[in-house]
């Protein structure tokens, strides 16, 4: 069997995690773990982590670590024979230790997006909340102005996603990662992205996967030749 592939993706608000790793999981089939999508599934199904989850979620506040660690670790052990793209976890040092314990990662990929084009995306970002599907008017508009491509209900914008409250959103994801993207870099499997635009960044890392997974898989291959 070829060996498993374990990424995470991190950036701040807006810088295109959840676009780049639906391209990743549909480029090199590595399952798309969501950590938004899966505290709603949680809240869907109405979960005691759910139930606890959606108060914080409401107040637009990150869910404490030990709730979003008892909630995603599991998941990940079901996933022991699947490669795997990780995208909102971990979002704090607490939670990279805790995944550190867990699993070992072969790399992480960090977004690094200028401020107004952040603010521009964001500006022109709709959701529908029940799923957290995400458009933009420009980049992936949905078929219909307002209305959900799938469940035909209507989406909403966040109030946080407004210009005037992104600078201290993105104030606090940067105090709030830099540990992790220290740690990370101390164990060289930090690579950074910047630029404008999704399609300039993607074909480096796609470079970069292309690579590091057919590299891993020759190693394993040759392990198991001998
Ligand atoms: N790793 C995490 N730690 C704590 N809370 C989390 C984590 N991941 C998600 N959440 C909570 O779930 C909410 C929804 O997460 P999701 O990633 O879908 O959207 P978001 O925070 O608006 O992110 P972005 O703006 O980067 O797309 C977050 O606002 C936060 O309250
Ligand atoms: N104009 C423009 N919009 C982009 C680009 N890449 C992603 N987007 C859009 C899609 C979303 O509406 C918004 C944020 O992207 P996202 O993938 O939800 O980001 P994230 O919050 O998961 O990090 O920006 C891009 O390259 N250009």
């Amino acid at each position: 069997m070829s060996k498993l592939f374990r990424a995470v993706i991190m950036g701040p608000p807006g810088s295109g995690k959840g676009t780049i790793s639906e391209r990743i999981a549909q480029s090199f089939g590595l399952q798309h773990l969501s950590s938004g999508d899966f505290l709603r599934e949680n809240i869907a199904a109405n979960t005691e982590a759910g139930v606890l989850a959606k108060t914080y979620i409401e107040k637009r506040l990150l869910v404490p670590d030990h709730v979003m660690t008892r909630l995603l670790l599991p998941r990940l052990e079901e996933m022991t024979r699947h490669s795997w793209i990780l995208d909102g976890f971990p979002r704090t040092l607490a939670q990279a230790e805790a995944l550190s314990r867990a699993c070992e990662l072969d790399v992480v990929i960090s977004l690094n997006i200028p401020l107004e084009t952040l603010k521009e995306r964001l500006r022109h970002r709709w959701i529908h909340p029940a799923s957290g599907r995400v458009y933009n008017l420009c980049f992936n508009p949905p078929r219909v102005q307002g209305v959900d491509d799938i469940s035909g209900e209507p989406l909403i914008q966040h109030e946080d996603d407004r210009p005037e409250a992104l600078v201290a959103r993105l104030r606090h994801y940067k105090d709030v990662a830099k540990p992790v993207i220290d740690l990370y870099k101390a164990k060289n499997i930090l690579h950074t992205f910047s630029d404008t635009d999704t399609d300039r960044i993607w074909p480096h890392i796609s470079s970069l996967l292309n690579t590091k997974i057919r590299t891993d898989q020759s190693s394993a291959q040759r392990a198991s030749t001998n």
